[in-house]
């Protein structure tokens, strides 16, 4: 299927996203989808500036490949312009590409042009505090944590000297010592917790607001359904100590997390949480600014292809 003028595409490439090859991401759009126009970011961030470029260009399907991370700052730029009626194609290309887990993706990129491909799709939103103390909203259409995800990311993305070598060493290996040593002083936090108005006050080591089941990389809360259309999954982690967590997380790496006990889920449309201390907010892999944050979801209020 070949893009036409009235049907105007751009892929959005990541240089930055996965392990696959820039060169050969470029000879597919150039063979599979020869009439796109093709942008790359340059910076973080950038993503949500080509995103709202594209709408305000008039093209009808942006295309974005790369990992959660890209797909992410495209749909944020997309959805500021009031580019609800544009499609938002999507080319796992990332490390982690936990969006499309479970989908069939496209063996040939003109097939993005299909519109029987199409899916309505809801995007959850999350409003935080921002470093310089400012309230931002961001729109996500993965996940979000609060707790010791969102602090062992926070501590993965520090500019430490530590930090520098391990990563140049082995990004997992960096990813590993962020989580032991975040883990290693884990303790428990006291939150206020709204789960659809309902207020409660809780000590728990990690929330996450779903709406893909998936997680870092194909990880799951031991669930692997989406929640239903219209809800966002909140899932707690609480009732547990150091140990009891870093069983759980272990748990959780072998796929065998289904049914442990310190596992709380609830399906629901908003959830507000607050700390006496901030938490960092992790949106869709990106850490984002610190607690209170409010989340929400939007039915349908975009149009997928994947
Ligand atoms: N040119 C660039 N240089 C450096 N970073 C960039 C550039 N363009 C975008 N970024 C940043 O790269 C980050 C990672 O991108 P992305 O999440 O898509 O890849 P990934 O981490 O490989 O995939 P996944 O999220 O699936 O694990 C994003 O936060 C984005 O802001």
């Amino acid at each position: 299927m070949a893009a036409d003028e009235n049907d105007p595409v751009v892929c959005i490439t990541n240089p930055a996203s996965g392990v696959q090859r820039r060169d050969t991401i470029m000879r597919r759009i150039a063979t599979e989808l020869p009439e796109a126009r093709c942008w790359s970011t340059r910076y973080p961030g950038h993503g949500i500036a080509l995103g709202r470029q594209a709408v305000e260009d008039g093209y009808a399907t942006v295309v974005a490949i790369g990992g959660d991370g890209t797909l992410s700052e495209v749909a944020n730029g997309v959805l500021e312009a009031g580019g609800e009626k544009v499609r938002l194609a999507y080319v796992p290309a990332g490390t982690c590409n936990d969006f499309a887990r479970g989908l069939r993706p496209v063996t040939d990129l003109g097939d993005l042009l299909d519109r029987t491909r199409d899916r309505e799709t809801d995007v959850g939103t999350v409003t935080f505090t921002r470093p310089d103390g400012t309230r931002d909203q961001r729109y996500f259409l993965v996940s979000c944590t609060v707790g010791l995800i969102s602090v062992i990311g926070q501590r993965f993305t520090e500019k430490t000297p530590v930090n520098r070598v391990l990563k140049r060493l082995n990004l997992q290996l960096a990813e590993t010592a962020s989580s032991i040593r975040t883990l290693a002083r884990w303790r428990p936090v006291a939150v206020r917790l709204e789960l659809d108005g309902e207020p409660s006050h809780q000590s728990i080591s990690n929330l996450a607001v779903l709406k893909v089941p998936y997680f870092a990389g194909g990880l799951t809360f031991g669930r692997t359904q989406p929640p239903p259309a219209g809800y966002l999954d909140a899932v707690r982690v609480s009732g547990v100590g150091r140990l009891g967590v870093a069983g759980l997380m272990w748990q959780v790496f072998r796929g065998a997390a289904a049914g442990h006990p310190a596992i709380h889920r609830q399906e629901v449309r908003t959830v507000c949480v607050d700390a006496d201390s901030p938490l960092p907010v992790e949106v869709d892999g990106e850490i984002v600014g610190y607690t209170p944050a409010e989340f929400s979801i939007h039915p349908s209020c975009l149009t997928t292809v994947v």
